[in-house]
């Protein structure tokens, strides 16, 4: 899976980057009400310009991303110095308040996370394959405290299984958060001409940390 990813770094194969913050980001953060200096969880982050959206309305960002390529051009997008260190086994680079690890983020461990208090995935789901899936949801609820919000935003379409991008239906979402969180859909999307429709959500971490 990891190789997949980086061969289409690699070969410049990212459709799914978009030139412009999501729409359901800019449109719905602000409902959350998530305190401005609260720091943001971006799994996945690839090179998404979301990171810069939540830097500039105060959060601080911890993006996960394996392919440094995706880092690379996040980092040269701006004239800001890069400070670089190594932190339990992930290059980390720091620009202004966006930090971005570059790694597995199976390999994100909870004594890391301790200062998230949000999170945001844009199309972490549809990278992964449906046990991956499983162990992505259980592990993010890990990372995350009680209380804490996300927002999701996912993809379905009509395919036979392959994949990424895989299509992630909705009650697919429900049943792999349902444990951990409140989960709530603000949005489904029509299908566009390729039969793909987005849906967007907000999670809330129920409970005490297990
Ligand atoms: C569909 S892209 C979405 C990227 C980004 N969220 C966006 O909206 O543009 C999925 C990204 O996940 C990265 N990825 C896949 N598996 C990963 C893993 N286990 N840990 C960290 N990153 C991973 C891929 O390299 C890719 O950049």
């Amino acid at each position: 899976m990891n190789t997949s990813w980086r061969a289409r770094w690699q070969e410049g194969r990212i459709g799914f980057h978009l030139q412009h913050p999501h729409p359901a980001l800019t449109r719905y953060w602000p409902e959350l009400n998530v305190a401005p200096d609260t720091k943001v969880l971006v799994p996945l982050c690839g090179k998404s310009l979301d990171m810069r959206w939540l830097a500039d309305v105060g959060h601080p960002v911890l993006g996960i991303e394996l392919a440094p390529e995706a880092i690379d051009q996040f980092l040269a997008e701006r004239e800001v110095a890069v400070a670089r260190y190594t932190q339990a086994g992930f290059e980390v680079s720091r620009q202004g308040s966006v930090e971005l690890w570059c790694g597995d983020f199976f390999h994100l461990h909870i004594q890391q996370a301790a200062e998230i208090g949000a999170f945001y995935d844009r199309a972490s789901l549809i990278a992964l394959p449906p046990a991956t899936r499983e162990r992505y949801a259980f592990h993010l609820a890990q990372l995350v405290p009680p209380a804490a919000k996300g927002l999701l935003v996912s993809l379905e379409h009509v395919d036979n299984g392959a994949g990424p991008p895989y299509s992630v239906p909705a009650i697919e979402i429900e049943r792999l958060f349902a444990a951990n969180f409140q989960v709530t859909l603000l949005e489904r999307g029509e299908p566009d001409e390729r039969g793909c429709r987005e849906s967007v959500w907000t999670l809330e971490r129920r409970g005490p940390r297990q």
